[in-house]
């Protein structure tokens, strides 16, 4: 498999807009009359990465998910196009997310996907995806195809490749 760096069809990186005044600052991160008609999230929750380690690669059939990063940490994030179907197929991405860069990303299905927290610091990332994980009252399979576990695995080698980070 042979990617090449370019845009990625359905994906939406958003910097956030932040009201700063004298107790601090807020940013909405989404808003339904903002979003794709395609995508409503479902949930929420919250994680917490430590310096250095990697969260993915991973891909999903029927999900799409809103990542954010507000801080504390930064992130890189980094996308490939998976769908054979998609004009951009093998298209892959890279942006730096984070207390640096605060914003969120959409992720269509079938868009692999990766962060590695890149900060001295333990980075934090909101989800906001469009499907209850593992369905209603966590009684479905969860919808995730792990590429991590499998060190030949085409998108494993490339983040590997491009490493600048321990
Ligand atoms: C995602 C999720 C996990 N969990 C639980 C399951 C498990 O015990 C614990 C940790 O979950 P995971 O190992 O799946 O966490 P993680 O590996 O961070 O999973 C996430 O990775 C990133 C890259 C994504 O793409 C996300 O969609 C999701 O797949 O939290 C929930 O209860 N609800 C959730 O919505």
């Amino acid at each position: 498999m042979e990617f090449k760096k370019g845009p990625i069809e359905g994906v939406m990186i958003t910097p956030f807009k932040k009201f700063v005044d004298e107790r601090g600052w807020l940013a909405e991160i989404f808003r339904h009359d903002d979003l794709p008609a395609w995508f409503r999230p479902e949930m929420s929750y919250v994680s917490v990465t430590k310096p250095g380690v990697l969260r993915g690669p991973h891909e999903h059939v029927d999900q799409a998910d809103l990542f954010c990063w507000v801080g504390p940490g930064d992130f890189k994030l980094t996308l490939w196009d998976n769908r054979p179907d998609s004009p951009t197929y093998l298209n892959r991405m890279e942006v730096a997310m984070g207390v640096n860069n605060p914003g969120s990303a959409i992720i269509p299905k079938g868009v692999v996907h990766c962060y590695r927290c890149i900060s001295a610091e333990p980075g934090l990332v909101i989800n906001c995806p469009d499907r209850l994980f593992m369905g209603k009252g966590k009684a479905e399979p969860i919808d995730e195809i792990r590429h991590e576990d499998d060190p030949e695995n085409p998108f494993v080698k490339d983040e590997r490749a491009r490493r600048v980070h321990a």
